[in-house]
């Protein structure tokens, strides 16, 4: 069980140990599961966390199994109050008082340690952590917890891991430290399926291992690759129009694509099989193993590594050391940032590089070596995160993921030869392509967003007029796109009130477009004229536990900083602004004929400065909620360079 986390700061430890929390105690025999954590942060505050999370563990892991709890991430479980009903059984309540107590307390003991207050009490590593610098340091792997019986309801083992960097080797974000657990797990506890979630995707579903060993044994052909459950949230508001896409998501895409080669791989909330990730193809019969694909050219210099990953690859009995601490330091070995040197990690060997959706781009190059994978959505769901609430973190997030995709499209890994030359199925590749051109949409949007004032501004038309029955056909094309969200919206079960909602906010995905896609497709373009490089910005988490103190609207969530990805949106603003006054009063000369703008341009024009909204009030907002001033100019003169080039309607 993989965990990774990157920033102590954006990604609160509080939320990493709750994650933790849920998966040492789901329900599987203890002695078969490991933990580990890979922090990139390299924070002395992630490991303080765990250390004082696994003594809090050996309570709530028992707790947990006893009342059969279904919630084992303990700032989920104690934000409700306990369904006190006949059948509690005798000294459940004292128990569950008990541990609320040391819940609290464990979240004081971290919060102290965060604002500062108490100091981190590492007296057998200080050494270790002593001047850290997050991007520049040896590795540190600490084992916190080892179940030394081979007991089965004890703790399973919990193991902190910061990987070596150094400045001048790139680190790979997270395809990286997915890389570094493989090897890292591999010399230390070897299990054959590994299972990765970010920080922030706690267990929510205590029978989740079950599931998945369900779909990955037994069967006497084995094809899946990996069982990936869809990525959920706890934080969604009712009637959120962005739950909406969510849902059509696991409704419709995936299921559609399960009939395929199986769901893309999200990068969380995943189980994989190891063998996989060592280059093992699905037709690969025993004898294709030779050794000499098992060399260290192909898996690096560690005969422990190629030891157990032989093991995997033949499937023979894989010898767990008694000890891990025996394993360390081969361990330290197979995390040292040159250790992938001239080796096919990265490439051939576990998580691929070469994008920062390196989820997508791993999944495909599974899925073209013949395996499938395997949708798993049981009831509760099997891991809930937190769906980000501020906008700015959903613009860093979307503007990532769109670069991410179109890296992949633009670059030796594009879909087209996995299915040219390798066995991914002619349908499967047009679901990547789907998927990966995302991001191109950003520009038809904005020529559709920019036409009507454009219109406007050189009393020039692209609707027919009102009188002319060709009209129709444009209004059936709005009027049908909207019934058919209403239809899907009441198909899979939400309100007329979601419909309204998607209707009203959804322009928002317009605003996405227009910022975080437009960006993100600069962000590669500028990739690939060498001007600049792509890297993983970590967004910012955050703990809310219950979601009914979240009335807030989104209008009200939209803030602003100078970042130049809100200038394209607010320039296009201030231009409808114009072409609207403009048309108005009617300052451009009348074109010949009927020829001029109409109705049609004006409702369009207005119908943009609707789905900007939230950028209207951004205008007269203060503080965050506000535009700043540096944006509002850089966008005016944006605008007036528009302007400029407009063609100039002569009367003649
Ligand atoms: O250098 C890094 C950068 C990030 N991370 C971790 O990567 C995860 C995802 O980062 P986050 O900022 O939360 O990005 P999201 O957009 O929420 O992530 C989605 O998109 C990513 C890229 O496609 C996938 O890897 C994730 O699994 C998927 O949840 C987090 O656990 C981070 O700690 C690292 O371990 N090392
Ligand atoms: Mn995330």
């Amino acid at each position: 069980m993989f965990v990774t986390t990157a920033d102590a700061k954006l990604e609160p430890p509080i939320i990493t140990v709750n994650t933790v929390l849920s998966l040492l105690a789901v329900d599987y025999p203890t002695h078969k599961l490991a933990c580990y954590v890979s922090d990139d942060g390299c924070s002395p505050l992630t490991l303080y966390s765990l250390v004082e999370a696994s003594k809090f563990a050996k309570l709530w892991v028992p707790f947990c199994k006893k009342y059969h709890v279904q919630v084992r991430a303990p700032f989920r479980y104690f934000s409700d109050n306990p369904i006190l009903s006949s059948y509690s059984p005798s000294g459940f309540l004292q128990e569950w008082t008990k541990m609320k107590d040391e819940y609290e307390k464990l979240c004081q003991k971290i919060e102290d340690a965060v604002q500062n207050l108490a100091p981190l009490d590492f007296s057998r590593d200080n050494v270790d952590f002593a001047h850290i610098d997050s991007r520049n340091h040896p590795t540190i792997i600490k084992v916190i917890w080892e179940t030394k019986e081979r007991i089965s309801n004890g703790l399973p083992h919990l193991v902190y891991v910061a990987r070596e960097k150094r400045p001048n080797h790139s680190h790979h974000y997270k395809a990286g430290a997915m890389n570094a657990l493989t090897r890292i797990s591999g010399v230390m506890t070897n299990a054959p399926f590994m299972l990765n979630v970010d920080c922030d995707m706690y267990a929510n579903n205590p029978k989740i291992v079950l599931h998945a060993m369900c779909l990955l044994l037994g069967f006497k052909q084995e094809k899946g690759a990996f069982v990936q459950f869809p990525q959920m949230f706890y934080n969604i508001l009712k009637d959120d129009p962005c739950e909406s896409k969510v849902v059509e998501a696991v409704k419709k895409i995936w299921p559609g694509l399960a009939g395929i080669q199986g769901p893309f791989y999200a990068g969380t909330g995943c189980f994989h099989r190891r063998k996989v990730f060592y280059g093992s193809s699905l037709t690969d019969n025993e004898g294709n193993l030779t050794s000499e694909r098992l060399n260290k050219g192909c898996f690096g210099n560690s005969p422990e590594l190629i030891r157990s990953a032989t093991q995997i690859l033949l499937e023979e009995n894989i010898d767990q050391p008694d000890d891990l601490s025996c394993a360390v330091d081969a361990a330290y070995h197979v995390a040292h940032s040159e250790f992938e040197h001239d080796t096919l990690w990265g490439k051939k060997v576990g998580w691929v590089y070469g994008s920062v959706t390196e989820d997508v781009l791993t999944g495909m190059k599974i899925h073209a070596r013949g395996w499938k994978s395997i949708i798993c959505m049981p009831e509760p769901p099997g891991f809930l995160g937190a769906a980000p609430s501020i906008t700015h973190v959903m613009l860093i997030q979307r503007k990532r993921g769109i670069t991410g995709l179109l890296e992949i499209l633009f670059s030796k890994n594009c879909p087209i030869f996995a299915t040219l030359y390798a066995k991914l199925e002619f349908r499967q590749c047009l679901a990547y392509l789907w998927i990966l051109i995302w991001g191109l949409h950003s520009i038809p949007d904005l020529c559709y967003a920019l036409l009507p004032a454009y219109c406007l501004i050189t009393n020039s038309h692209f609707l027919p007029k009102v009188q002319e029955p060709a009209l129709i056909i444009f209004a059936a094309v709005f009027l049908i796109k909207h019934l058919n969200t209403l239809h899907s919206n009441l198909d899979s079960g939400r309100s007329i009130r979601a419909w309204w909602n998607q209707l009203t906010v959804g322009p928002w995905s317009k605003i996405l477009s227009l910022t975080a896609s437009l960006f993100g497709v600069i962000t590669v373009v500028f990739k690939l004229l060498g001007i600049s490089e792509v890297t993983f910005e970590v967004t910012q988490k955050e703990q809310n536990s219950s979601s009914s103190d979240q009335e807030a609207t989104y209008d009200a969530r939209f803030t602003f900083d100078e970042s130049p990805i809100f200038v394209p949106a607010t320039a296009l603003l201030f231009l409808h602004f114009t072409a609207l006054v403009t048309a108005a009063l009617g300052l451009q000369p009348p074109a010949h004929g009927v020829n001029g703008a109409g109705l049609g341009e004006m409702m369009c024009s207005v119908w943009v400065v609707l789905c900007f909204w939230p950028f209207v009030k951004g205008l007269f907002g203060e503080g965050k909620y506000g535009i700043p001033m540096a944006t509002i100019v850089k966008s005016a003169v944006l605008a007036l360079l528009f302007m400029h080039f407009c063609p100039k309607n002569t009367t003649s």
